[in-house]
């Protein structure tokens, strides 16, 4: 009988392989940050060839390091960063460019163009989404416009596009597949999250001729196989990492949330079968889809959450390692009036501000290194209350607890400012990495590895809970010295 099930949890700023087994024990994992391309101010690109070679090192990694046979492994889920954008050739596999990452901002003017068209109630009504550099749309018309030759190539169908989830499938089957799944397909701003098909009017707008786009499946069925020492390994599970984390959570009923605190941050409550429509910026994207039938979510993304912290570190030199932030912030009573704003790449939900720029405000003669990380920790805690006031507002649900994870979440000032901040408990998982289990259950479920989300929701195991300590007018005092903070970043970056 096959005992494992392998996660591929391609992020931000890494690639990773988990094992696990039937109780969802981690029986292996391996590693490799990779390269973060910064061409000019805003701009972000990956390697989509590193991605993969990272991707597929990790896998042939983490099955070396554990001695588990790929024989027995029963399938693989594949998780991924979103919106991130690939165009490759179908002949030859190469990439026609780099991968333009959801935080990358260079299509802002392209969306201005969109807006000035009215386009955008269109967009929110068909998408759930709203017209912003963030989503896929706007990156493959850069791609198209930009690089020669690439728009007749891609009218004569000899380009293809994915999101990561597409280029790895495709990659990892060489070259057989080309699929996605509803919650990828749900971040394009193409998609069509009412009837679940390509929105031609968007496509024809942009210019996207549709036979690049992937085939839009369930996020829970055998789409392939990879072959590795010839064990045929099944591609069975496929989600954006936001939406796995969410089912990682067993977060499968109406009103359940989560927040993942990785490179940026992501608040996503499930919303049943109904599509919830916000009046505070957040977005309404797919949760799930299982069986040919789709839950939906309501989500905040904030663009820098522990991104924060690598900025810190690689970029400031405050700190030699993510973990050092804890000590820092512990070291000072507060943050000495100091707010950071990393708005390193516009502002995500509520603010949805292309052209906001970081700014630290509030320094003294008396403000310390240590001030200044306290409160660049601090900021994905307000961040997120933002997101969560947006939300209750939205929904009319107040939250009684938060299930939270992602790399950040092992920082417990930031969980336990968090939880202060918010007046919420929130509960971590022994688990952290959801994101990857998620995927992991949508393969195991795909082949009979699980047997139901019964089984699923009774795994789920608290490592930690965080209780609110702080006072209602420190609470206050706090939230509006950064929201004014906030007000000082806003609309910086010059445009038209
Ligand atoms: N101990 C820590 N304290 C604060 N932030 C951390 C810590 N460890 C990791 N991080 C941050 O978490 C992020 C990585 O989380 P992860 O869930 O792996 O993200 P992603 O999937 O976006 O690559 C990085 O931005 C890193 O700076
Ligand atoms: O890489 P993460 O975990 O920060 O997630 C990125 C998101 O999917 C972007 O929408």
């Amino acid at each position: 009988m096959k005992k494992y099930v392998i996660s591929l949890d391609q992020g931000t700023t890494s690639s990773r392989a988990i094992i696990f087994d039937r109780d969802q024990n981690i029986a292996g994992i391996a590693q490799k940050e990779f390269t973060q391309i910064y061409p000019r101010p805003g701009y972000v690109e990956h390697d989509p060839m590193e991605i993969y070679a990272s991707q597929y090192g990790v896998l042939i990694e983490v099955l070396a390091q554990s001695g588990i046979d790929p024989a027995e492994v029963a399938a693989i889920g594949i998780t991924n960063q979103r919106e991130t954008t690939v165009v490759w050739d179908k002949k030859t596999g190469r990439p026609v460019y780099n991968a333009i990452v959801w935080q990358c901002r260079r299509t802002a003017d392209i969306c201005e163009q969109m807006k000035r068209d009215g386009m955008e109630p269109y967009v929110k009504d068909t998408t759930g989404l709203i017209v912003d550099a963030y989503f896929s749309g706007t990156k493959i018309k850069w791609i198209l416009d930009n690089v020669e030759g690439a728009r007749e190539r891609a009218e004569a169908g000899e380009l293809l596009f994915g999101t990561v989830d597409s280029w790895l499938i495709w990659k990892l089957t060489g070259g057989a597949v080309h699929v996605t799944d509803y919650t990828n397909a749900s971040r394009t701003m193409l998609y069509d999250i009412h009837d679940l098909c390509w929105d031609k009017k968007i496509c024809d707008y942009l210019g996207i001729p549709m036979q690049m786009l992937p085939q839009v499946c369930d996020c829970s069925k055998v789409y392939g196989a990879v072959s590795i020492q010839g064990a045929e390994i099944p591609i069975a599970g496929i989600a954006g990492d936001q939406q796995a984390a969410l089912f990682g959570q067993a977060c499968f009923d109406k009103g359940d949330a989560k927040n993942t605190y990785g490179t940026g941050c992501f608040l996503l409550m499930n919303t049943g079968d109904e599509i919830c429509r916000s009046k505070n910026g957040l977005l309404s994207t797919i949760a799930i889809g299982l069986d040919g039938k789709v839950n939906y979510a309501l989500e905040g993304s904030v663009f820098v959450g522990g991104a924060v912290v690598q900025w810190l570190r690689d970029e400031m030199h405050f700190i030699d390692e993510s973990r050092d932030c804890e000590y820092f912030a512990t070291k000072v009573r507060d943050n000495g009036g100091v707010y950071v704003v990393p708005a390193f790449t516009g502002l995500g939900a509520p603010h949805w501000d292309m052209y906001a720029r970081g700014t630290i405000v509030g320094i003294t003669r008396g403000t310390t290194r240590s001030h200044i990380i306290r409160a660049s920790v601090e900021s994905t805690a307000y961040q997120s209350k933002d997101l969560l006031d947006a939300m209750t507002s939205d929904t009319g649900i107040r939250l009684k607890e938060l299930r939270v994870d992602g790399g950040a979440s092992r920082d417990n000032f930031l969980m336990q400012f968090q939880a202060d901040i918010m007046d919420l408990p929130l509960r971590r998982p022994m688990i952290r990495e959801t994101t990857a289990l998620g995927a992991a259950y949508l393969a195991g479920l795909a082949v009979g590895f699980w047997k139901d989300l019964d089984e699923i929701r009774s795994h789920w195991t608290l490592d930690k809970v965080y209780t609110p300590k702080m006072e209602q007018p420190e609470r206050e005092h706090l939230m509006r010295q950064w929201h004014k903070a906030v007000s000082r970043s806003l609309d910086w970056e010059e445009h038209e």
